[in-house]
C-alpha cells in the first residue's frame, strides 16, 4: 500500500534532519513542503507569528487544537521553559501516529503531551483527566467550523481565566467566518489581527489573537 504524504514527510525527517534539534526539523518539514509536496503545517512565515505569541505569554501550560504531522508543536515545545506543557489534540489516528514520531525525533516529547480523539471529547476532559487548572495559550489550527464551538467548550469548562490568548490559524484562508464573527462581536474577548501568508504559497492569510478577558 502506497505512504501517505505526511509519512513521506516523516521519513524525510528522519533521513535529513538532526535528531534532538527542533530548528532542523522544522526546517526539514519546511524545506519538503515548499519545494516537494506541499502540507498544512502552520510554516516558517505564520510560524514567526506564533513564535512571538509564544514567547510574549512563556505558557506554563499550552494546548494546540489540530496537531496534523506535529510541526507546531515542536515549534511551540522548543520555546517553553522547563516544567512547561502542552498539550495537543490530533482527530485522526494516522496523523498522531506521525506527529508523535515527530515530536519524539525533534526531543521534545518531555514536554509535549499528544491527545488523539475529537478535541470536542478531549477538552472535557483536561481538568479532571489531564489535570489541567486553566490554559495559559491557545494555538487553534483544526477543522475551522470547530473554532468557535471549541471556544466555547473551553469557556463552559472554566479552562480561560482573565489573560488567557488564544491564537487562531487561517482566518483567510481556508478562513474561520464564524469564529471570526462569534470572536470580534464578543465583549469578553480582546482581538487583533496578524496578516500574513498562507503556508508556502503567496496567497493572503491571517492569524487572530484574542485576549480573554475573564
Ligand atoms: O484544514 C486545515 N486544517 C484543518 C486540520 C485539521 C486537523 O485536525 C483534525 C484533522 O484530523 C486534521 O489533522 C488547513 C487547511 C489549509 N489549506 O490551505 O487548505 C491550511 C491550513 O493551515 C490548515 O490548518
Ligand atoms: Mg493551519
Amino acid at each position: 500500500m502506497n505512504q501517505s504524504k505526511e509519512q513521506r514527510i516523516l521519513n524525510f525527517v528522519l533521513q535529513n534532519a538532526v535528531r534532538g534539534d527542533p530548528r532542523s526539523v522544522m526546517e526539514t518539514i519546511d524545506k519538503y513542503c515548499s519545494e516537494k509536496e506541499w502540507a498544512m503545517n502552520v510554516g516558517d512565515v505564520k510560524g514567526v507569528i506564533l513564535d512571538k505569541t509564544v514567547e510574549e505569554i512563556n505558557p506554563s501550560i499550552a494546548l494546540e487544537l489540530g496537531t496534523y504531522c506535529g510541526y507546531s508543536a515542536v515549534r511551540i515545545a522548543r520555546l517553553l521553559k522547563a516544567g512547561a506543557c502542552l498539550l495537543t489534540v490530533e482527530f485522526n489516528p494516522e496523523f498522531a501516529a506521525i506527529a508523535k514520531q515527530m515530536i519524539e525525533f525533534a526531543g521534545v516529547q518531555d514536554k509535549v503531551k499528544l491527545l488523539q480523539g475529537p478535541s470536542e471529547v478531549i477538552i472535557p476532559q483536561l481538568k479532571k483527566k489531564y489535570e489541567v487548572d486553566t490554559l495559559d495559550f491557545v494555538f487553534l489550527d483544526h477543522w475551522k467550523d470547530r473554532y468557535a464551538p471549541d471556544t466555547i467548550l473551553l469557556q463552559e469548562c472554566s479552562l480561560l481565566r482573565k489573560g488567557s490568548v488564544l491564537l487562531a490559524d487561517n482566518i483567510i484562508f481556508p478562513g474561520a467566518p464564524e469564529f471570526i464573527k462569534y470572536i470580534r462581536n464578543n465583549p469578553r474577548f480582546q482581538c487583533s489581527t496578524y496578516p500574513s501568508h498562507l503556508e508556502y504559497m503567496k496567497v493572503q492569510d491571517a492569524m487572530e489573537k484574542a485576549v480573554f478577558l475573564g
